[in-house]
């Protein structure tokens, strides 16, 4: 397997194979040296359950002909679903991925200078903070890189790159397809939890929405052994893994999103992982390109009294194959109060403040525990 130079460039330098930093010739990678990561090699805290093609436990929900006793279920059970019928054009999907990878594969310096708010590069984080800056520590570096881009700005820009410009306004064109998910899918559970229509509006903040264009690139050393070890499990659920000397690589490790909910379309290449809360089992999401999946979010679980999940995913890393997804995040309004019988009456912007500061000092987010009443 080979790298090619363009595909080096456009990696963040840390992404890079470590044998080509230290040389611009052109490289061939040393098979014996990189092709050691079957799957079994990938760190599992437990053991994950494959999805199979007769056997996908991921509830399907049919946009179409919404059943709103199964929405409550999979909303209730896993916090994550997937959704059929969505009625974006597969022609629009195509687009999307097609030029995401074309920007994607720019040069990574190109990509750093030549982008900001509206559309902002990032790298190495799942990037919480609200601008997409990123808050990078070499201890929990995610492999991915990619856009965040606000939306309602995107109709008003102009880019003088023809490339740029028709990327934006596919962007735009799939945004209103979201947000026209969102607030169908949003709608049905206000009504399902029961929840005053007047407060629901009041929680969404449809002029802060946004989409999140992914690149996980492909990673060639699955375990890094230059960063300290870290006992990284307490937040994260996970059993207690012995000690090791190297630190496990992620796309995106283990979270929930802060959103009210999140709609993810991925490529082909799979790696997106869910866990299931009353099975204590993680699954793999199988990609299939037609389909959407939806994840609630924090502000949801909050919203519903825990009685929907935000569920707990994360990404693998994949040696061989790069891998392109794009989420769009429905969040709470800044200033509107999220009340609940578990949680402290809390913002948007307060849990924001809150978990940043939990990324500043402990090095990954803590979320809604930090809010809930009694400690329970
Ligand atoms: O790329 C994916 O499959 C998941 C992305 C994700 O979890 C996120 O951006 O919060
Ligand atoms: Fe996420």
């Amino acid at each position: 397997m080979t790298q090619t130079d363009s595909e080096v460039e456009s990696y963040p330098p840390l992404f890079r194979p470590k044998k080509t930093l230290q040389t611009t010739d052109d490289i061939k990678l040393d098979h014996a040296t990189f092709d050691n990561s079957d799957e079994s090699n990938q760190p599992t805290n437990s053991k994950v359950l494959e999805f199979d093609s007769e056997f996908d436990p991921l509830p399907v929900i049919d946009f179409k002909s919404l059943n709103n006793t199964k929405l409550d279920e999979a909303c209730r059970e896993w916090g994550m679903f997937r959704l059929i019928n969505h009625g974006i054009p597969m022609t629009l999907l195509n687009q999307l991925h097609t030029q995401a990878r074309q920007v994607l594969s720019l040069p990574f310096e190109y990509k750093q200078a030549s982008f900001t708010p509206p559309m902002s590069y990032f790298w190495g984080t799942p990037g919480l903070t609200p601008s997409g800056v990123a808050i990078t520590r070499p201890q929990n570096l995610n492999w991915i890189e990619g856009f965040h881009v606000l939306l309602s700005p995107l109709p008003q820009l102009l880019y003088e790159d023809p490339l740029l410009d028709s990327f934006r306004s596919i962007l735009d064109e799939y945004g209103r397809h979201q947000r026209r998910v969102a607030t169908t899918m949003l709608e049905a559970m206000a009504i399902n939890l029961q929840l005053d229509p007047m407060r629901t509006k009041s929680y969404l903040s449809p002029g802060t929405g946004h989409l999140r264009v992914h690149r996980y690139p492909r990673c060639f050393d699955q375990y890094s052994d230059d960063v300290p070890p870290q006992n990284n499990d307490d937040h994260h659920h996970h059993q207690a893994q012995p000690q090791q000397h190297f630190q496990a690589r992620w796309g995106i490790d283990v979270h929930t999103d802060s959103s009210i909910l999140s709609i993810l379309h991925q490529d082909d290449v799979g790696g997106l992982q869910v866990y299931n809360t009353s099975d204590h089992q993680w699954f793999n999401v199988k990609p299939q390109f037609d389909s959407l999946i939806v994840n609630l979010g924090d502000m949801m679980q909050a919203m519903s009294d825990d009685n929907y999940i935000a569920a707990k995913h994360r990404v693998k890393v994949n040696k061989h194959k790069e891998r392109i997804s794009v989420g769009c995040f429905v969040l709470a309004h800044e200033d509107a109060v999220i009340e609940s019988s578990k949680y402290k009456p809390f913002t948007y912007a307060d849990f924001r403040a809150e978990v940043q500061q939990d990324l500043k000092t402990v090095g990954y987010k803590i979320g809604l525990p930090k809010f809930r009443l009694n400690n329970e």
